[in-house]
């Protein structure tokens, strides 16, 4: 079943848009893919040194162009408990692929941020650059082109999109996203915030804070709130770089084992050597990445990836805008109620129906293309599945659910639970913004209010400690957009303004930079572009100006007429700490290199 006449008419949009970069996209996979088996390419002293630590029998393979080889690209470290099972992942996939009669190496690592670790911290300002520069990583292991496919492990919030943007630059090839699945569920993530509230109103103090914390993050895997890690394992699942069923599995169980050895043996069936040649780059297309705007909207998904499917997209060619996410908003109704949507995690998710469900849900009523490639093969209905061990340790898949198994978590398309998606576009006479509404309740999705001017997270946090906040206000927070500062996630402005909009206060956030996928119940108009720093309108806001932030209608205004604010010069600011410390020396060329938000604020496409 194709998608319905509004969503194909966004899809035709996209690809009439896309056709001058899409068919250059093409015609390079398509030369790329003419010349055969890619290591046949390779000189003799490419191969040996590239099969040297393999076996005499491994060599014998790999010298000839019969036997498929896969290239696993790792984003394994410690630091990210999405990310800590990676490291037995790569023992795992090279015997699989021998049982199948295959090869794998570990192509390359590539670097790994936890934006939980950084969050408020300086580190943070590297984080939006780190996508990019893990595609470049990724490329860098792909480059020595001994391969027929590729396996990328990666979960978290940067590292998808970058490893995406990697696997369509070599979309020659096919590419299996290999996930680790979710961490168990501990403290539930409102308690948590419920305790940080009180952090910051100093009712408690560090012993308490680090406790809760430490009980909602208490193990190996994604973080059990519906942010940019889980949005990316939606987004990999109904895009169809993930086996059916994978996403939503915890590590170290038997399941998860097994759905990582089939993603092994899937990847060496679908090279250029056997029936099912699936290279990435056309497998993704426009409806792929229309199908990923769809689950993102249908799941509540994270506001970051108004940046990275619109970079991600760019990778293969296709030209994705706001106005396409924002009209297809209107079209797909939210169906998942997972933090900070609701109160359930995504363990919660998966129990009620999880992925399965919801793509069957969405393909009832044509909100998806069901007539898109994937790893699994033709169309959708694979993934309309619920997925099991089988008695000998292979993966069983079902039929999904009938009915969701919690109508509080995962609702029908027929009583979804609010009639379109969480994502809106704001515009107005400052520019460009987006902001997630499913998190936000509807008396707060009108907010008109003076402005209060903040140049950075901190001095917010310390009106609010001083008692300086208990008024209505708009904060504008500004020169935190890519080209400032790296465009930093600024989640810590959530207890404050959560707890001054809990005192009744209609609070908002305007800003240039970017909020977490978990940051949800205060309204904030985010990505605000042109940027401070390029001299965009939010530069000229002054303390007391009145700012009307209307996400019903889709506007963001200052109260003032233009000749005023045409007058108004842009204010500058001293941006000198954080060109240095903690590695942001090492990232001014990003600053200077990188792109507008609405294109996706990278240094590798404008
Ligand atoms: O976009 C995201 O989903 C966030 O970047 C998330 O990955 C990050 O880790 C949050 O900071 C976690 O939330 P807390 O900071 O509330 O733990
Ligand atoms: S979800 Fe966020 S906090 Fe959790 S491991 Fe991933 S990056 Fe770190």
């Amino acid at each position: 079943m194709s998608a319905n006449a509004r969503i194909s008419a966004i899809t035709s949009r996209i690809v009439e848009r896309s056709k001058p970069t899409r068919e250059r996209y093409l015609e390079r996979l398509q030369a790329a893919t003419s010349r055969g088996v890619s290591r046949s390419i390779l000189g003799c002293a490419n191969l040996a040194h590239g099969f040297a630590i393999c076996s005499p029998s491994e060599k014998d393979a790999l010298a000839g162009d019969r036997v498929p080889n896969l290239g696993i690209i790792t984003a394994y470290n410690d630091m990210l408990s999405a990310h800590q099972p990676f490291e037995t992942y790569p023992a795992i996939i090279r015997e699989a692929a021998a049982q199948a009669g295959g090869i794998a190496q570990v192509a390359g690592g590539v670097p790994a941020m936890c934006d939980g670790v950084t969050q408020g911290q300086p580190g943070m300002e590297l984080s939006l650059f780190s996508r990019d520069l893990i595609a470049m990583s990724a490329g860098i292991g792909l480059s020595h082109n001994m391969f027929d496919a590729a396996l990328f492990l990666g979960v978290c919030d940067k590292i998808v999109p970058g490893l995406v943007i990697a696997a369509l630059s070599f979309g020659h090839l096919p590419s299996i996203f290999v996930p680790a699945g979710p961490m168990t569920s501990g403290l539930p993530n409102d308690e948590k915030s419920r305790v940080r509230q009180l952090y910051a109103e100093g009712k408690v103090g560090r012993a308490e804070l680090l406790e809760a914390e430490s009980k909602s993050y208490h193990g190996p895997g994604t973080c059990t709130f519906y942010g940019t890690a889980n949005s990316n394992q939606m987004l990999m699942e109904i895009m169809g770089f993930h086996l059916p069923g994978s996403s939503f599995i915890n590590p170290g169980t038997p399941l998860r084992e097994a759905l990582t050895r089939e993603a092994a043996k899937r990847a060496l069936a679908i090279t250029a050597l056997g029936n099912e040649f699936t290279p990435a780059g056309e497998m993704i297309d426009e409806r792929s990445i229309v199908n990923g705007v769809v689950g993102l909207h249908a799941t509540g998904g994270s506001t970051n990836h108004t940046l990275h499917l619109v970079a991600m997209a760019r990778a293969a060619g296709i030209q994705l805008t706001w106005q396409d996410i924002a009209e297809l908003s209107e079209e797909i109704p939210l169906l998942a109620r997972v933090y900070p949507n609701g109160l359930a995690d995504v363990n919660h998710f998966h129990a009620a129906g999880g992925m399965g469900f919801l793509i069957k849900e969405l393909l009832k009523k044509g909100m998806l293309h069901d007539d898109v490639r994937t790893v699994a093969g033709q169309g959708l209905q694979a993934y309309t599945i619920d997925v099991r061990l089988g008695d000998n340790g292979t993966v069983v898949r079902e039929p999904a659910p009938q009915k969701s198994h919690d109508g509080k978590v995962l609702a029908s398309i027929e009583t979804p639970f609010q009639a379109n998606g969480g994502l809106k576009m704001l515009r107005g006479n400052l520019g460009k913004a987006v902001i997630k509404i499913s998190a936000v309740k509807p008396d707060r999705h009108i907010i008109e209010a003076p402005a209060i001017v903040f140049h950075s997270q901190q001095e917010l946090q310390d009106a609010f400690k001083e008692g300086k906040l208990n008024r209505d206000f708009v904060a504008v927070v500004r020169f935190q957009g890519p080209k400032a500062n790296g465009m930093p996630e600024l989640h810590k402005l959530t207890p404050p303004l959560g707890v001054l909009q809990d005192r009744g206060f209609h609070v908002a956030l305007l800003t240039d930079g970017r909020m977490s996928g978990a940051s949800g119940k205060v309204p904030a108009a985010i990505h605000v572009t042109p940027e401070a720093v390029e001299g965009g309108p939010i530069a000229r806001i002054k303390d007391g100006d009145i700012i009307r932030l209307d996400a019903i209608r889709g506007t963001l205004e200052v109260l003032l007429d233009a000749a005023t604010l045409a007058d108004r010069e842009p204010v500058t600011a001293d941006l000198s700490d954080n060109e240095f410390g903690m590695g942001r020396e090492l990232f001014a060329p990003f600053r200077r290199a990188v792109g507008t938000s609405d294109h996706g604020a990278s240094v590798l496409f404008h």
